[in-house]
């Protein structure tokens, strides 16, 4: 059995696409909602969904996918670690925790020692993967066998697994794209151009493997579905939440609080982890800043092409 813990627009359509193969129980803590998430709207829920605010019916699956946001997903793991460890947990979240300075993957480890923890990442919009289009996205985990055990077992018509090993640097894709989605969409609010948002997505693409590289990740996961893929989703759809937040930002609009928008707070994390570890890391740095209001989009732009010139 399969359960979905997070009832948001991620955890909707991955139960949407997992129930063409068998039951799936999709946990939410307030299900406010019948028949239809307003999260993820014009989507029909197939039968085979159990859609429950009743944990721990949703806990009696030996397979649980998390799909809370990044930021949640430390404190919901504290909260109910005892009942949780020992399960093959598979988080969905893209962010770094911004006061444990870690992944998803390591706050399970934590919280849970006895779990099997995987990744599951990649260039994938609730949308698209609800209204049934093809997706191919990455599953990690460190366990070669449980990998592949869990690619068959959440591979579906629509939803093509490539696995790895790699959980750290399918993490750091999927987190670390996010911040520089905020940035691309940030140049083409501001008027910038199709040329500038290529450099930033290039230069950010540079400083996602850079870190990467130092926090331990296999540098090909990174040209993978889970790092360039995802970023070139992210950098160039409407559809992105934090390209949207990003094309606000830059254009000087308000945009609504209450959208998930994982880049933002992960950018914060990175400038943390960066002074930490004596890293530079410019476009969080500027992300961070902007997304804080504490710059303004011409002064971002003009400090980081202002840096010293230099070999690419
Ligand atoms: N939406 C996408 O297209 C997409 C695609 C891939 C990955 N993701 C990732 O999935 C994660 C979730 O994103 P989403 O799009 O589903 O967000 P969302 O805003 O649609 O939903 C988040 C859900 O989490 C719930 N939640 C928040 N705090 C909680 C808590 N403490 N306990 C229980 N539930 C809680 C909210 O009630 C909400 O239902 C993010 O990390 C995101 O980056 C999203
Ligand atoms: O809407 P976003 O920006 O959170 O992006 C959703 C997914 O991560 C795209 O792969």
């Amino acid at each position: 059995m399969i359960s979905i813990l997070g009832a948001g627009a991620f955890g909707t359509a991955l139960a949407v696409a997992l129930a063409a193969k068998g039951p799936v129980t999709l946990w939410g803590r307030r299900i406010d909602w019948q028949g239809e998430n307003p999260r993820l709207p014009g989507v029909a829920l197939p039968d085979a969904i159990t859609v429950t605010d009743d944990l721990n019916a949703a806990l009696k699956a030996g397979t649980i996918l998390l799909a809370l946001p990044a930021q949640k997903l430390g404190a919901f793991l504290d909260d109910h670690a005892a009942r949780l460890d020992g399960k093959c947990q598979v988080s969905t979240a893209k962010g770094i925790d911004l006061q444990r300075l870690t992944g998803p993957s390591t706050l399970i480890a934590r919280a849970c020692p006895r779990a099997t923890v995987a990744v599951l990442t990649g260039p994938s919009f609730a949308a698209d993967i609800a209204r049934g289009l093809p997706t191919a996205l990455t599953l990690a985990c460190a366990e070669a066998s449980a990998a592949e055990a869990l690619q068959q077992r959440l591979s579906a018509p629509v939803l093509r697994l490539y696995r790895t090993t790699d959980v750290q640097g399918a993490e750091l894709g999927g987190a670390l794209k996010n911040v520089v989605a905020i940035a691309a969409g940030t140049v083409i609010g501001a008027g910038l151009g199709d040329s500038a948002r290529a450099a930033i997505i290039t230069r950010g693409f540079a400083e996602m493997t850079r870190l990467a590289a130092h926090l331990g990740a296999r540098p090909e996961t990174l040209t993978g579905l889970s790092g360039l893929g995802d970023l070139t989703l992210t950098c160039t759809s409407d559809q992105s939440r934090n390209f949207r937040f990003g094309a606000a930002l830059g254009a000087g609009r308000p945009f609504d609080t209450a959208t998930t928008v994982e880049g933002a707070a992960t950018a914060r994390a990175l400038v943390r982890l960066a002074a930490r570890d004596g890293l530079d890391l410019p476009i969080a740095a500027m992300v961070a800043r902007l997304a804080e209001g504490e710059v303004s989009v011409e002064k971002a732009m003009d400090h980081l092409l202002r840096r010293p010139l230099k070999e690419e």
